[in-house]
């Protein structure tokens, strides 16, 4: 692959799981932060879809026509400005082929955003997006499901014989979580960046939320007190 990707190692597998952690236990991020923040985003769907395609299409705006299967995990970073938010991206790419699962599911946590990918023009691929989910969270160790950032990709946009229609696919997002769904193509660099930068978007909203519930130690002035036991 590209020079600048990086086949991560058991020591830096554990530097990530260190810096971050998913769940959202780790601090919100300062809004506005004047120091670039980091945000592990993953891609994941079947084998094909053209995962690594848009991480190099959205890093390096290049296409390769004769990618390799990916083995195991790779990740390029970006750094990008988000509403007024500097944050670098580490966009981590997986590998879809079954036989490839448990050199890929270590890898899951501490993501802030799973994008969840899948080919226009390959219905399986659309099917298995609720597998992909299910995978994500349990090696990913989500506490929070049902509010973590999951953002949908519709690749392979200019292929001309689609099996997935627009519709399905924005019906499958409103049943299982009002995910944002965008379709693009790593080919003609379609909605890539705007797709990635949704991501950022939504985890940004996230920690604003996270922020908002400040939790305080209170005490009730109106309970009654205790009467006093008597000694002896
Ligand atoms: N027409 C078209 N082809 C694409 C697009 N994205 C990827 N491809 C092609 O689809 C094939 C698979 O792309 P990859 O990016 O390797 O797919 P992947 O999801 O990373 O596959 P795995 O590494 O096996 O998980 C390659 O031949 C790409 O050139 C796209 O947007 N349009």
């Amino acid at each position: 692959m590209n020079c600048e990707t990086k086949v991560v190692n058991d020591e830096l597998h554990r530097t990530i799981k260190v810096a971050s952690r998913s769940g959202r236990a780790r601090p919100p991020r300062t809004a506005m932060a004047t120091k670039s923040s980091l945000l592990k985003v993953i891609l994941l769907g079947d084998g094909g879809v053209g995962k690594s395609s848009l991480m190099n299409r959205y890093v390096t705006n290049k296409f390769d026509t004769h990618l390799f299967h990916t083995i195991g995990v790779e990740f390029l970073n970006k750094d990008l400005e988000v509403d007024g938010h500097l944050v670098t991206m580490q966009i981590w790419d997986t590998a879809g082929q079954e036989r490839f699962r448990s050199l890929r599911t270590p890898f899951y946590r501490g993501s802030d955003c799973c994008l969840l990918t899948f080919s226009v023009d390959d219905s399986q691929s659309f099917h298995n997006l609720g597998n992909w989910k299910k995978e994500f969270i349990y090696y990913a160790d989500v506490k929070e499901p049902e509010s973590f950032p999951f953002v949908v990709l519709g690749n392979k946009l200019d292929v001309t014989e689609r099996q997935v229609s627009a519709e399905d696919a924005l019906q499958w997002c409103r049943e299982n979580g009002d995910y944002p769904y965008y379709e693009t193509s790593a080919k003609d660099a379609t909605n890539v960046a705007a797709a990635f930068e949704e991501a950022v978007r939504r985890v940004l909203a996230m920690d604003e939320r996270a922020e908002h519930l400040i939790p305080t130690d209170t005490v009730n002035l109106h309970r009654k007190p205790r009467s006093s036991a008597t000694c002896c």
